[in-house]
């Protein structure tokens, strides 16, 4: 989807993160042991440490992959990969969208199980575990990308 259709905005504060984080964790009780946990950089790397807290999971490493530039999605380039099929490991990511950052990484490691927070429709079939469904013309807000700003009253004097 083009950055111009992503007409509404849906912001996540740190408080919902967490919140939504530990959801996630809850959910994934049922699929443990796990041997560790992969964090998909770097939006992934703050849901990765809060699941890890809460499943007393300590071994974590990274796969680091970028795509979009702000709005703009460009081809999945891989900057770092982790070695083996993911027998046994936890990915964890924010979101998926289109879902071709989780094709990139399922195909990397097809054996894991791979969690979001946040799902899109065209990439919720790739993910194993998420919590929230948010519909695809919707730009979700991290609490890492934004701040607080002052906004104008709704009457103008
Ligand atoms: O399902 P997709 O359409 O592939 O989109 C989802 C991916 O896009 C974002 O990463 P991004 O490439 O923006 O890098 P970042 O994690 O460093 O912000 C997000 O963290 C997911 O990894
Ligand atoms: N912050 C953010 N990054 C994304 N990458 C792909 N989709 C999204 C989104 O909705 N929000
Ligand atoms: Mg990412």
């Amino acid at each position: 989807m083009s950055p111009s259709t992503l007409d509404k905005s849906f912001p996540v504060s740190w408080w919902e993160l967490h919140r939504d984080a530990k959801a996630l964790a809850w959910r994934l009780m049922s699929a443990q042991p796990f041997k560790g946990i992969i964090a998909i950089t770097r939006g992934g790397l703050v849901p990765a440490a809060i699941i890890a807290r809460e499943l007393e999971v300590r071994l974590i490493d990274t796969l680091c992959i970028a795509s979009y530039d702000d709005r703009s999605q460009g081809d999945a380039q891989v900057l770092k990969r982790i070695p083996g099929d993911g027998t046994g490991w936890l990915i964890v990511d924010d979101l998926v969208d289109t879902g071709s950052t989780a094709r990139v990484v399922r195909e990397m490691l097809p054996k894991a199980h791979f969690a979001t927070i946040y799902a899109k429709p065209a990439g919720r079939p790739l993910v194993d575990t998420f919590v929230t469904e948010v519909s695809q013309d919707t730009w979700i807000l991290f609490p890492w990308d934004t701040d607080m700003q002052a906004v104008p009253p709704l009457i103008k004097r």
